[in-house]
C-alpha cells in the first residue's frame, strides 16, 4: 500500500523498517500520518514473521511532533473531531510502547514534542551525538500529555519535571546519562551501530523476547491504562484548541515570541 508520509518493509530476516519520510515538515506528524502508522504497527504487531521493528526517519530532524499546522485547525472543528484526534495521537503511542516485539530507534536528529514520544516508547535507542530533544510544549501553550507516561518511564521524573517545565532543548549526551539514549554514535555510524544491535536482537529467542516484553511491561508503575490515555487526550484537546494553545502554535509558525498575557 502506498504510504505517503512513512516507507515499510520487512526484510527477509523478520524485522520490520519504518522509516518516516517527511523530511519537509521534519517529519512531523498530521492526522494522516497517525492513522497510518498505527495501524500498520498493529498491522506488523500481529504478523507472525515479525521478530523487530526499526524506526527511522529521513532528512535533518528525526521528528519535529505534532504537525502544528494540523494541530492549529483543531480550533475550528468539533470539540468531538478534536477529542478523537487526540485520542489518535495518544493511540499511536499505545501502539508503539506496547509492540509486543522488540523495537528500536534510530534517532539522526531532533525529536521534540511527540517525536520525543516516539523514542521514549522504543525498547532500544541508538542516537547520533548531534540529536537533540525536547519536551516543547510548554513554549507552544500545549502539554505533553500522551508520550508522559513513555518519557517519564525513559528519563525519570526529576529530568521530566524540569524539561516540561523550561522547554530547553538537551542534548544527546544528557538523553544518554539519563538513560532514553542506550548507544551514542558519530552520525555517519548510526546505521552500522544500529545493525550491530539488530545482529544482537536476533540472536535471542523469538517468544522468549515477546514474553520478557509482556512481563516487564506488567512490571511497570507508570504504564498508561485506558483512563491515563483519555484523560490526557482530553488535554491535549482542550489546550490546542484554547486562545492560548491557539497564540502558542500561531507563535511559532510565525517565528515570533507568544504573548500569554496583555502585557507580554
Ligand atoms: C502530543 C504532541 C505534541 C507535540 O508534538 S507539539 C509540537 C512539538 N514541536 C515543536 O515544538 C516544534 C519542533 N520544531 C523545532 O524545534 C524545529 O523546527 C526543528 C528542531 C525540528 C528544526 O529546526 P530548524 O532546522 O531551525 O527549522 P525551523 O526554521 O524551526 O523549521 C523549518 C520549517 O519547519 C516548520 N516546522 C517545524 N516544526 C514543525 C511542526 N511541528 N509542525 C509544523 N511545522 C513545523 C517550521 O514552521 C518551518 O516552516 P517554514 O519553512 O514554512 O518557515
Amino acid at each position: 500500500m502506498e504510504r505517503p508520509f512513512f516507507l515499510e518493509e520487512i526484510d527477509e530476516r523478520g524485522v520490520v523498517h519504518i522509516a518516516l519520510t517527511r523530511p519537509d515538515k521534519h517529519n512531523a506528524f498530521n492526522a494522516e500520518l497517525i492513522g497510518e502508522l498505527t495501524s500498520s504497527l498493529r498491522g506488523y504487531d500481529d504478523d507472525a514473521r515479525v521478530r523487530m521493528l526499526l524506526l527511522t526517519a529521513q532528512g535533518k530532524s528525526f521528528s519535529a511532533g505534532g504537525d502544528l499546522n494540523w494541530m492549529q485547525a483543531m480550533a475550528d472543528k468539533s470539540e468531538q473531531e478534536n477529542l478523537a484526534d487526540a485520542r489518535a495521537l495518544a493511540g499511536l503511542m499505545e501502539a508503539l510502547d506496547s509492540f509486543s516485539k522488540p523495537t528500536m530507534a534510530l534517532v539522526q536528529g531532533p525529536a521534540i514534542g511527540g517525536g520525543l514520544g516516539l523514542v521514549a516508547c522504543c525498547d532500544i535507542v541508538v542516537a547520533s551525538e548531534s540529536a537533540v530533544f525536547a519536551l516543547s510544549e510548554v513554549r507552544l501553550g500545549l502539554i505533553p500529555a500522551v508520550i508522559q507516561p513513555y518519557v517519564l518511564q525513559a528519563l525519570g521524573e526529576r529530568a521530566v519535571r524540569r524539561y516540561t517545565f523550561t522547554a530547553e532543548r538537551f542534548s544527546a549526551q544528557e538523553a544518554h546519562r539519563l538513560g532514553l539514549v542506550h548507544v551514542l554514535t558519530a552520525w555517519h555510524d548510526l546505521r552500522t551501530r544500529g545493525e550491530e544491535l539488530v545482529q544482537e536482537v536476533l540472536k535471542g529467542g523469538p517468544a522468549a523476547q515477546v514474553e520478557a516484553k509482556a512481563h516487564l511491561r506488567s512490571l511497570r508503575a507508570t504504564a498508561p491504562g485506558e483512563s491515563v490515555n483519555e484523560d490526557a487526550a482530553k488535554r491535549i484537546a482542550r489546550l490546542r484548541a484554547s486562545p492560548e494553545g491557539q497564540e502558542g502554535i500561531a507563535a511559532f509558525l510565525d517565528k515570533r515570541k507568544a504573548s500569554w498575557r496583555e502585557d507580554d
